[in-house]
């Protein structure tokens, strides 16, 4: 029969096309070999062709007679041929429609070109393949699975979509040397990108703890069951390792049971559909998440070769096996495992390193979390202010963990009329620990967990120790790397090393073969050692201070930070690289840990009575501390205010206390100051700080000055300074990098209270949107007599309201524009002000675009003054037609002091007109003409008047 059927093809294939057989018909004969290869399932052809009444019963029965699938096509299909021509066209729509079970005819389809007639077209096709229904399952279930991301307090929920954020994805070679970026999921899979090993089949994906790794396959996932993943895969399986850590050692099973046991089933004949994987290795995809998790006794030498994918084994056996491509051969395989896990090089593919968030990512992953603008704003002008967060950020984790922490503490804030409220470092440590052992402590997968942080804490009282015990070892060598040995001689058990607080290290050198250990963050082994600190029962004053001593002893210009002599180690300060920054951090997590607010949770890990002893030997070390570094601080008198200059050290010592949330301390350290003017100019102060400096400075009993310039506190810092709006008189925030948001809030704090005196916002982002806030500020209070808004982006409308509002004004004295650009409108404007004013003393329209016309109605105005003693209009453009009309105004001004004009365009006419003006005036102390196109020569003309200063 089978002879037969080849020569009638051969036979047919001589044929001229032109003697015209009927195409459809002659088609199935041409091609009646690739059909009866390709074809895998026959039941769906014939449940079609019966329904539709072109097969009867009896013609299905004799398909089914015949034993391999090859000879049921060919019967089918001399079926179908004797039939006729309807029914073989009928016949390849059916292969058109059910695409996933003849997706193998695709291409011949396209080649033939394939159009049914309407009349086909009429007729249903009903996919009845059990194969194409079990990839609709599959795709089906994944999509319903991987739709949100669980968090890992598993308290909410979110769409992975809304949620997932591109980060940074490297190719790398053995040696972990990049080989390009991945820009899209497919690159993964494309071998003309970062192929390392032709006959390895593991993508091998592996980064930090939290880095992304899990949220990456589960992306992966969810873009393949939307049919957006084009990388030809037909099924998709994927298995968490931890999983095959819960077999006992006798368990075995086949692959088909792993298969269809641990991801779905198939409705309809399980084993057609595991046959077809079998035939077609290449079309399965798998992920295993999570290698790194793989804990067992198992003994993986033990594992014989096995290679029938029938034969049941042990399901890690199984597992290597289809890693390796002993078993289902020509499978793509993409695994996961922390950075450091071993995976034997043969078996790679492809090394994918994760690297988490980059800038960029940040920025969209922020944009993505906090949907509300006012949130992501603050978020990330804390983000950008905090460097240690910011650093904490690039891993998605931590950045989860902060956002989760800044959303959690904004909602309680809004939710509470007391402005007060504040989040500490400790806060957020303390939360990122609860997250991390929540994750590793076991809980039933189908409950939701809803442990208290106290009862995480206690259940993993040890671990935390043995943690804290290490970090401290580390911090008091400054060692930061940790070799086996000293894990081993620290009892460290390999549960605890594994937890994610800490991770392995490679190429460290010096330790040999040896995995060498180091904490996620160096800001994490700073907690943890002040965590040891805190818990350990029996440790004495000396030794949980002892970081207190460490920063102070090197810092020579603050060295008198440290009063208590024997706490102080003089062997330091050898090394003049040691960084400070860890003992800082250890010291304000101390300093949070021991707070009155942590007890509730501390006590369930250390005494009661060593907590109390603790904090009182911490406290008065912070008191102590304190009045020696106020004793030792430059004091100055300025305008009738007591002023200290304080140096960076300061701030480390407020963020101290602010950890502490001690409100006696605050108030202990406000007496202490015995000033009324803190200036805290170049101290490197983040906009994080200013809770720490409100936190104290709302203590003062009276008004105060806070000098904060050039430092870095923006928008954010601002608003952190509410709570002492009301006691501030004197605010200096020059060089800041505040915009118009910080000086509404300005505004809206200070026109509350009407104390303010001095402004300084000199040298910020601030726009006109901005200025007409300082306008309304300067019309509301009265007591504002100073204004120094130069260097920012102020125009012509800013200027202009700017103007008016000093021209309301009765008590204004100072008002600085340097730099801005208000232009000849905006001097007119403040020309008008200067009219009759009864109060303006100084006045800067310096550096701001104005040119003879403005110059003209300013000297008109000042005509018309008499109480401006020195006005800045240095680099402008004025020239000699304006100068002239200056020294109009010279002869009848009388109180004009100083007037400054450098850098202007006048020439030796301009000058003479001055001179010759200043004849007639006796108060004029200096002009200042430097800069403007005199040349020495020319100078000599008006030598004798000493009052002009031309160089
Ligand atoms: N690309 C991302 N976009 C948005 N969020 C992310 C991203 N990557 C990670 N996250 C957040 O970080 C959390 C931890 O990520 P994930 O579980 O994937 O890390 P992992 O590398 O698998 O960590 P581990 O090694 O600890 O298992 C996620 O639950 C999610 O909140």
């Amino acid at each position: 029969m089978e002879g037969q059927s080849c020569a009638n093809t051969e036979i047919i294939q001589q044929e001229p096309f032109g003697s015209s057989p009927p195409p459809f018909l002659n088609l199935l004969k041409i091609h009646r070999e690739l059909l009866v290869s390709k074809i895998r399932n026959t039941q769906c052809l014939i449940d079609n062709l019966i329904k539709n009444e072109y097969f009867s019963t009896e013609d299905a029965e004799i398909a089914a007679q015949f034993p391999t699938q090859a000879d049921k096509v060919r019967k089918i299909l001399d079926l179908v041929q004797s039939k006729g021509e309807e029914v073989s066209e009928y016949f390849i729509y059916i292969l058109q429609e059910v695409f996933d079970a003849y997706y193998e005819l695709q291409p011949w389809l396209d080649e033939i070109e394939f159009h049914p007639s309407q009349n086909i077209q009429n007729k249903p096709v009903v996919n009845t393949d059990p194969v194409s229904r079990y990839r609709q399952k599959l795709k089906y279930e994944l999509a319903r699975d991987t739709k949100f991301v669980m968090s890992y307090a598993q308290k909410e929920e979110m769409l992975l979509e809304e949620t997932y954020a591109a980060s940074l994805i490297e190719l790398v070679s053995y040696t972990n040397e990049s080989l390009g970026k991945v820009s899209c999921l497919e690159d993964l899979f494309d071998d003309r990108i970062g192929l390392i090993n032709e006959d390895g089949e593991t993508i091998y994906i592996f980064g930090d703890a939290g880095i992304g790794k899990s949220i990456l396959l589960q992306k992966m996932q969810n873009l393949w069951a939307r049919g957006e993943l084009d990388v030809g895969a037909k099924f998709f399986f994927r298995f968490r390792c931890r999983m095959f850590s819960c077999f006992k050692e006798n368990e075995a099973m086949c692959l088909k049971d792993l298969l269809f046991k641990y991801n779905c089933y198939p409705d309809q004949d399980p084993e057609e559909v595991f046959n077809h994987i079998l035939y077609f290795p290449h079309t399965a995809l798998f992920t295993f998440d999570g290698f790194d998790e793989i804990n067992s006794d198992f003994d993986l030498s033990s594992i014989p070769e096995i290679c029938s994918p029938n034969e049941p084994t042990h399901p890690l056996a199984l597992l290597v096996n289809l890693l390796s491509g002993k078993v289902l051969k020509g499978s793509r395989k993409v695994l996961t495992a922390r950075t450091g896990t071993e995976i034997h090089q043969n078996i790679i593919r492809k090394k994918v390193l994760l690297r988490g968030f980059s800038t960029s990512n940040l920025k969209e992953y922020t944009e993505k979390f906090f949907r509300d603008e006012e949130c992501r704003v603050l978020m990330s002008n804390q983000l950008e202010a905090n460097p240690s967060l910011c650093s904490l950020c690039s891993v998605p984790l931590f950045c989860w963990i902060i956002f989760k922490c800044f959303e959690l503490f904004r909602s309680m804030f809004d939710s509470h009329e007391l402005p007060n409220y504040s989040v500490t470092l400790t806060d957020v440590f303390l939360l990122m620990t609860e997250v991390y052992l929540n994750r590793t402590l076991k809980t039933n997968l189908l409950k939701k967990n809803t442990r208290s942080q106290v009862e995480t804490f206690r259940s993993k009282k040890e671990t935390l120790f043995s943690l804290g015990k290490i970090a401290h070892m580390g911090m008091e060598k400054s060692l930061f790397i940790f070799d086996q040995e000293e894990v081993t001689s620290l009892n460290m058990s390999e549960q605890d090393l594994h937890l994610g607080f800490l991770r392995t290290v490679h190429d460290c050198g010096g330790f040999g073969d040896q995995s060498s250990y180091e904490f996620l963050h160096l800001t994490l082994q700073s907690f943890f050692t002040a965590l040891f600190l805190v818990t350990e029962e029996k440790l004495g004053t000396k030794e949980l201070l002892k970081f207190f001593a460490e920063c102070s002893s090197t810092d020579s210009a603050q060295s008198t930070c440290l009063p208590i002599s024997w706490l102080r180690k003089l062997s330091i300060g050898e090394d003049p690289f040691r960084n400070k920054e860890h003992f800082h951090f250890t010291n304000l997590f101390l300093c949070g840990l021991l707070s009155k607010d942590k007890e509730k949770l501390i006590r369930h890990l250390v005494s009661p009575a060593a907590i109390k002893k603790k904090r009182n030997a911490l406290i008065t070390y912070l008191l102590e501390s304190m009045k020696f570094q106020l004793q030792s601080l430059m004091r100055a008198r300025h305008k009738g205010y007591k002023q200290i200059q304080v140096m960076p050290n300061f701030v480390w010592m407020l963020r101290c206390i602010y950890e502490t949330q001690s409100e006696k301390l605050a108030k202990l350290t406000v007496r202490g100051m015995r000033a009324n003017c803190i200036k805290l100019t170049y101290c490197n102060a983040y906009s994080s700080d200013c809770s720490a400096i409100s936190f104290v400075m709302q203590h003062f009993q009276k008004h105060l000055g806070l000098d904060l310039d050039n430092n870095n506190i923006n928008d954010y810092g601002v608003k952190q300074l509410l709570p002492c709006f009301n006691k501030l008189a004197v605010i200096r925030l020059s060089v800041n990098q505040i915009t118009d948001h910080g000086v509404r809030v300005l505004y809206d704090e200070l026109s509350k209270y009407k104390i303010v005196t001095y402004l300084g916002l000199y040298n910020n982002q601030i726009t006109d949107v901005g200025a007409k806030y300082v306008a309304r500020l300067i019309e509301e209070c009265s007591s504002l007599t100073y204004v120094k808004i130069g260097a920012n982006k102020i125009t012509t409308e800013g200027g202009k309201c700017l103007a008016l509002a000093i021209q309301k004004s009765k008590t204004m004295y100072d008002i600085g524009m340097w730099g801005n650009q208000v232009g000849d409108e905006g001097a007119k404007a403040f020309a008008e002000a200067l009219r009759n004013h009864p109060s303006l003393t100084n006045v800067s329209l310096a550096f701001n675009g104005i040119t003879p016309e403005g110059g003209k109605s300013i000297a008109e105005a000042l005509k018309h003054n008499n109480t401006v003693k020195i006005f800045w209009l240095t680099k402008n453009a004025i020239d000699d037609e304006a100068a002239a009309s200056f020294a109009e105004m010279l002869r009848v001004n009388k109180k004009l002091a100083h007037l400054w004009l450098i850098q202007n365009q006048i020439t030796a006419k301009g000058a003479k007109y001055l001179s010759e003006g200043l004849q007639e005036n006796t108060t004029i102390k200096e002009i200042c003409l430097n800069g403007n196109p005199i040349s020495q020569e020319e100078a000599k003309a008006f030598a004798d008047e000493e009052r002009i200063i031309c160089f």
